[in-house]
């Protein structure tokens, strides 16, 4: 389903990307984590064309990603794509925010995108929101927000850049539940996070990113249990030990 075949990427001298392969099957969650500056982040906005990459190329549902196309705007709405910053239009209202995309993007009525817009305030839990603006939000209810409002594009898969490492400890878990139930409705997720917890309850594999390079892929139990790489247990000893 997202197929990521011999991808590098340079900005300018540096390789963020290093010769990065990896197909994740449908409805699969795999977790993506690594140290700072391993390419976390840039890896998964490739997948959203939002980078271009430099070579190699990137597929999801068929459709390649990485190809100059002039539809863009409407391959990168079926990639959602959650981002730390939540990254919410702050002029707008809750409800504006989950149906400006349909409207715009994928030609929905005002109405139909309404409609779809409020059911999806409702699974996030902010039906009573709708017509706040994201400054008037707690960051957890902000990246509820933006899940919905990637959700609402009927999204072939979901893309999350550490979705929760901007949010106050007690909102983690609101945004974890919603990508948890995601999840076990089948949504295909790459997952960029250093919730351990999220990824050893949810995840089927887990990427160990390493200075641009994809240096370890393991199902997640023997992951935690036994990464393969010394680069890969230094990681996991650090982090677990915070
Ligand atoms: N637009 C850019 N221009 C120049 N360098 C960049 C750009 N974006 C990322 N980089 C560099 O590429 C490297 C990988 O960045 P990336 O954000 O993908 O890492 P990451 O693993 O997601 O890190 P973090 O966990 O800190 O978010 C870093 O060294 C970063 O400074």
């Amino acid at each position: 389903m997202i197929e990521i075949e011999h991808v590098s990427k340079w900005f300018g001298d540096f390789q963020a990307l290093k010769d990065c392969s990896l197909n994740v099957e449908q409805g699969e969650v795999v977790v993506v984590c690594g140290p700072s500056g391993s390419g976390k982040s840039t890896l998964i906005k490739c997948v959203n064309a939002l980078e271009p990459v430099d070579e190699g190329r990137i597929v999801v549902n068929g459709i390649e990603v990485t190809t100059r196309r002039t539809n863009l705007p409407k391959v990168r709405a079926k990639i959602g794509m959650v981002f730390q910053h939540f990254e919410l239009f702050p002029h707008k209202t809750v409800i504006e925010n989950v149906t400006l995309g349909q409207i715009k993007v994928l030609n929905r009525s005002a109405e139909e995108a309404r409609e779809k817009g409020e059911q999806l305030l409702e699974r996030v839990g902010l039906a009573d929101q709708a017509e706040k603006y994201p400054a008037a939000l707690s960051g957890g209810q902000k990246q509820r927000v933006a899940i919905a409002r990637a959700l609402a594009m009927d999204p072939v898969a979901m893309l999350f850049d550490e979705p929760t490492s901007a949010l106050d400890p007690e909102m983690i878990s609101e945004v974890l539940d919603v990508m948890v139930q995601l999840a076990q409705e089948g949504m295909t997720m790459i997952v960029v996070t250093h919730e351990m917890g999220f990824a050893s309850k949810v995840a089927q594999r887990v990427v160990f990113m390493d200075q641009g390079e994809i240096v370890e892929v393991q199902e997640t139990d023997r992951f935690f249990k036994r990464p393969e790489t010394d680069r890969a247990q230094y990681f996991l000893s650090r982090i677990l030990h915070e």
